[in-house]
Order: structure tokens, then C-alpha cells, then sequence
């Protein structure tokens, strides 16, 4: 059922993209369609109707939506989903049906008017200042600042999270795996094990922001122009027994003249090769193999990359393709490259280079040595770090079930808190120092020093003077009295900016492309010893002298007093 909605969301959404008449067309590339006010937890709507009740409507509020903990045992998190959380502002509004289904749903004891109300309700009133998506972001600092009425600020918190959680680990997930990968291609080929429909195209998305270069998802690709990307798979292997299978053997040369039996090139092509494998005779080798290689070249002769892991790397695959890759040589095609899928990656990758370059020289073509070699098969941020170490020649990974399900850390843990309330701080207080929250409303910087690198961020109550380049700033640990330290920036960057006011986009929201240049240069700016994989250096969050002292202050206040008997 719920898959059904969503083909029939998407197919809605795709026709306004083809639309040229609607001037927010460019704004709604990619909306997710299930995106929608009911997309939330209960609690919410009865604590709608319970502050409507007791004449909370107008209560102007403050909420921060941030996270206590980085992922992954890292030190950093790439803020994502921001797009969505805009995007959700702008339509935010119950239908009659939504109205309807609550009706039904919730006690008979709530009052028609309060329905009236919800019908009415848009996010006009509300204000949402957000750090800029794709940015390198830290514990504690909000992510979001929602002001506004407090029921409407309320009732965005589940869908804001939902939007904002998965989004961000997911390109966090993937910017570990960038950092792990260095230079080398990374392909996403999650969506068969990522969590349902929507978990897939959310993974594609936020894989390729975090740093992947390519998609095996299709509707992905097309939703949010990814390049989509792909070889075979196994049962293409399997599927051919012999050369009976093989119905045509016909390619015509690239360049024109006569169609040639690319069957016969390739296999005088593997008796020539094998002497240099390890095999004893050109009969030991798959021929079913062989068969599937040359029906898969005549099909695509110029994006030729063949699975050669099926029956054995060494002693049929990497022949086969090597007997089909100079065969098509012959007729003027240059194929890519191989994927392999089991076995010793570091290994096999090496034993296929080697093939490729000794074979490059002895036929003189240059482009042999560089053939793709794609490495796939549970791979993982360890993986791909303890290949580097093996020494390996790999240049693309097709990674798929670790990265989308975040295997390593399933969720990131924002959340949402009231900090202000008609002006007055509000303070969550908890036995946990780290789960209390940062009260009243605050804006955020980000200190660099000479080197370019950042150096901290900073709350400041809103209210106060923003710091100044090459001024003495007191950077205070929030809980901690004794740790203090003072910072002369070189650069001061004000983290938010207004995305929504006035019941409009105020800020031109980037496109996929630009936030995940936006990753690159935020990463840029961390030092490495934060991003490394092994006992990464925090990065240091602090708050401004005044924050410190109303935060104890206040916290003092609410805390009661116990007493000893
Ligand atoms: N050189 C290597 N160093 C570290 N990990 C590796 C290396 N080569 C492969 N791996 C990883 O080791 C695991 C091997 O998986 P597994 O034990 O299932 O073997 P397999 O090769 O898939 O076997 P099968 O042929 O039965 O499919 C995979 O997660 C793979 O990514
Ligand atoms: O291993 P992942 O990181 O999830 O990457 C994607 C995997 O999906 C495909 O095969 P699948 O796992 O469906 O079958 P196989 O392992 O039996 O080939 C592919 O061959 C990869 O192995
Ligand atoms: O194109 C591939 O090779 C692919 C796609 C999805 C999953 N595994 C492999
Ligand atoms: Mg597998």
C-alpha cells in the first residue's frame, strides 16, 4: 500500500518537473512524496490540541534540533536534508482527508474547533535558520533553530528529524568512505539491502552529496540526476553453459568492413594467452564464461566490463576477459575493465594488474594497462582502509549494504528541544551533563585559525556582539568550568542563515552539485587528525563567557535542591 503511494507521489512530482510553467519547479526537484504533515508521531498532534487548549497558541517558542554524539566513532557529521525540511515549510498543510483520518482517529472528546484550527494552519509564522547543508558539523550546535508559534514549531519535530537523521549519517557514512577511498571511484549499489523503497533513494541521494561518484539505482539517477552506473551480475554468468548458448558471435568493426565471429577471435585468442595463466589447457577454462563475455561485448562494445569472479579469478575469468578484451581490440573496441566479487581483493586486483600491464606490452596497447578493476563483496570503511594498507589495485568500489544501512552506527541521535518560550530560556535538565541542554537562543561561529583550519565553534547568546578576526575571543567549555581557552580567529564564519521567513524561501536553496562541493571544501577545512579513522582528535565546541554564566545560572535555578536523611 504505502509503496503504491509513493510510485504515484513520485509520478506526480516527476510531471512538474517536465512542467515549464511553475516558477518553483527548479525548488521541487526531487520533493519526496510522502514528505507530509501526518508523517509524524502522534504525540505531536495531541500535544497540538493540548496547547490549543490551554491558549498556548500564540506562544512564540525557540526549538534547536541537534545531536549529542558524532557517528561512526568519528569526530565529525556532515549536516544533511536540509532541502527537505525547506521544502516540507512550504507546503506544510493538513488536507481535508489529513483532517478527516484525525477526526476519526483521535478522542471524540476534542473539540470541532480545534480541527477548524488545524485546517487553517501553514508554516507562515515560522522562521528557520539553518547551517548551510553539506557543512561539517559538530555536537551540540544546532543544526536548525525553529522560532515561531509554538504548536506550529512543535508539530514540525518528528518530520524535521526524520528528514534531517538519516540524511546526515547517510553522507556522513559516505564522506568516511571518500576519506577511506582517497581518489579512487566509489559506486553506491545499496538499494536490494537499504531500508525499503524510500531508505534506497534516500541512501543513492545522500551517498552522492556525502562524495560517492555514481548510483546502481536508476530512479535515483533520474530523480536527482546521478550518474547511474553499472556491470552484470552473476546469473548473466551463469545463464550461458557452452558456446550453444551463444545464438549470435557477430560484431561488425567499429570502424566499418566485414562483421567478424568475435567467438572465433576470442578463443584463438585464449589458446595464445594460455601459457601465461595458470592453467594446463584452454579446455580447463568456463566456456559458459567465455560465452556470457563475448554475448555481453557484442551487446555494449564500447562500455565492455565483464564479472570475473563466477568460477575462478586465475583459472578461467581473468583468460576469458582477456581473450575478449583483445579480441575486440582487433575490431577496433576498447573495453573498460573487470569487477571482481569474492576472493582476496588486494590480491586478485594485483594478479589482474599484473595480466593487464604484461599484456599491454607485449601487444603494445597502452590502454590494457589501464583497465578499470572494480572491486565489490561486503566491503567497508575497514575494508577499504586495510586494502590500503595490503596494497592493492583497485580503482573503483561497488559498495552496498554497509554504506546504506550504516551498518557500523544504525541512526544519528538528534533531537529537538524547546530553548526558548515567550522569551524566557528553557532548560532540559538531566543526570547526564552531556544530555543537558544549551538554553535561550543562540547564534553560532565557526573560528579559524591562520592555517585555514577551523578551530572551534561558538554559542553566543543571540544577542551579543559577533566575535572579531584577530580579537581575543574566551572560548569556555559548556560544563566544564576549568577548561578555558582564548581564541584570536583569522576568519569568522555566522553559521546560520534564514531559509524560511515569511512564509517564503529567503535563501537560494544549492542544488545537489553545489552542496556536495559544499562537503569537499567543509572537510577541507577540518584537520586530518579529526577525520582520521582511529581515535579521532574531538574538534572543539565551546560557548561565549555570558552563555557559560547564564547557562550554570539558570540551570542552578531549575535544579531542585535535595536533601540528605
Ligand atoms: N584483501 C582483503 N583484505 C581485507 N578484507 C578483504 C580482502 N579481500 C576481501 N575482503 C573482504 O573479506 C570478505 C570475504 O567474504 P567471504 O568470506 O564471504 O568470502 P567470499 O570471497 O565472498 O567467498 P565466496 O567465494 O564463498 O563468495 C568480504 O567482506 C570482503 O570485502
Ligand atoms: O556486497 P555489497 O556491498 O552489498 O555490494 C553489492 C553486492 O550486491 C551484488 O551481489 P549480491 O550480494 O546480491 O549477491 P552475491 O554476493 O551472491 O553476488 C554484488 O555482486 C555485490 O556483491
Ligand atoms: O552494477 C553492478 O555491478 C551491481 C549493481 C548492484 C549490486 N551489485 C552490483
Ligand atoms: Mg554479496
Amino acid at each position: 500500500m504505502i509503496h503504491l503511494q509513493i510510485t504515484i507521489k513520485i509520478e506526480t512530482m516527476d510531471e512538474q518537473q517536465k512542467s515549464q510553467r511553475h516558477p518553483s519547479v527548479e525548488r521541487r526537484l526531487g520533493q519526496n512524496g510522502i514528505v507530509q504533515p501526518l508523517l509524524t508521531d502522534l504525540y505531536q498532534i495531541t500535544m497540538a490540541y493540548a496547547y490549543w487548549k490551554s491558549d498556548k497558541a500564540e506562544d512564540q517558542a525557540v526549538f534547536d534540533l541537534f545531536f549529542r554524539r558524532n557517528p561512526f566513532q568519528g569526530e565529525f557529521t556532515i549536516f544533511a536534508g536540509l532541502e527537505e525540511c525547506v521544502k516540507f515549510l512550504e507546503k506544510f498543510s493538513y488536507s481535508q482527508s489529513d483532517i478527516e483520518y484525525l477526526k476519526s482517529t483521535l478522542p471524540s472528546t476534542i473539540e470541532d474547533e480545534f480541527y477548524d484550527f488545524l485546517s487553517t494552519l501553514s508554516a507562515k509564522d515560522i522562521t528557520l535558520y539553518a547551517i548551510e547543508e553539506g557543512s561539517v558539523v559538530f555536537p551540540r550546535v544546532p543544526l536548525l533553530r525553529v522560532e515561531g508559534p509554538l504548536i506550529v514549531a512543535q508539530l514540525l519535530e518528528t518530520t524535521f528529524l526524520n528528514l534531517v537523521n538519516y540524511a546526515s549519517l547517510m553522507a556522513t557514512n559516505a564522506a568516511r568512505y571518500r576519506i577511506a577511498a582517497g581518489e579512487l571511484k566509489l559506486l553506491e549499489f545499496g538499494l536490494r539491502r537499504a531500508q525499503g523503497p524510500d531508505g534506497g533513494l534516500s541512501a543513492s541521494k545522500y551517498s552522492y552529496i556525502g562524495g560517492f561518484d555514481g548510483t546502481s539505482n536508476v530512479l535515483a539517477g533520474k530523480l536527482f540526476n546521478i550518474p547511474v552506473r553499472g556491470t552484470h551480475g552473476h546469473a548473466y554468468i551463469t545463464s550461458f553453459t557452452g558456446f550453444s548458448d551463444l545464438h549470435t558471435k557477430i560484431l561488425q568493426p567499429k570502424n566499418g568492413g566485414e562483421p567478424q565471429d568475435l567467438l572465433e577471435l576470442a578463443s584463438n585468442w585464449r589458446n595464445e594467452l594460455v601459457p601465461m595463466f595458470k592453467v594446463v589447457s584452454s579446455e580447463e577454462i568456463n566456456n559458459g564464461e567465455l560465452a556470457a563475455f563475448v554475448s555481453f561485448a557484442i551487446a555494449f562494445p564500447d562500455q565492455f566490463t565483464a564479472l570475473i569472479d563466477t568460477y575462478d579469478v586465475q583459472r578461467s575469468g581473468l583468460p576469458n576477459f582477456c581473450a575478449v578484451a583483445l579480441a575486440m581490440h582487433e575490431l577496433g573496441y576498447q573495453p573498460l575493465g573487470i569487477r571482481i566479487d569474492s576472493g582476496d581483493l588486494a590480491y586478485l586486483s594485483i594478479v589482474s594488474r599484473d595480466c593487464f600491464i604484461k599484456l599491454g606490452n607485449k601487444y603494445n596497447i597502452p590502454w590494457f594497462k589501464e583497465l578499470t578493476i572494480m572491486a565489490s563483496n561486503d566491503i567497508n570503511e575497514e575494508t577499504i582502509l586495510s586494502l590500503n594498507e595490503q596494497g592493492h589495485k583497485i580503482d573503483c568500489f561497488g559498495i552496498g549494504t554497509h554504506l546504506v544501512t550504516c551498518q557500523k552506527q544504525p541512526a544519528l541521535g538528534c533531537v529537538y528541544k524547546l530553548v526558548e518560550l515567550n522569551g524566557q530560556a528553557r532548560m532540559k535538565l538531566s543526570q547526564e551533563v552531556n544530555k543537558v541542554t544549551i538554553p535561550g537562543k543562540k547564534q553560532a561561529y565557526r573560528l579559524y585559525g591562520e592555517s585555514g583550519h577551523a578551530l572551534i565553534d561558538l554559542l553566543q547568546k543571540s544577542d551579543e556582539d559577533p566575535p572579531q578576526t584577530c580579537r581575543k575571543v574566551l572560548c569556555r567549555h559548556p560544563f566544564e568550568e576549568s577548561k578555558r581557552a582564548f581564541v584570536i580567529p583569522s576568519k569568522v564564519e555566522k553559521l546560520y542563515k534564514a531559509y524560511w521567513k515569511d512564509g517564503k524561501i529567503c535563501e537560494t536553496l544549492p542544488n545537489m552539485q553545489e552542496i556536495r562541493d559544499r562537503v569537499k571544501a567543509s572537510m577541507k577545512t577540518l584537520r586530518s587528525d579529526i577525520k582520521r579513522n582511529l581515535n579521532p582528535t574531538p574538534y572543539k565546541v565551546a560557548v561565549s563567557d555570558r552563555l557559560y554564566s547564564f547557562l550554570h545560572e539558570l540551570w542552578l535555578e531549575n535544579a531542585p535542591i535535595g536533601e540528605l536523611s
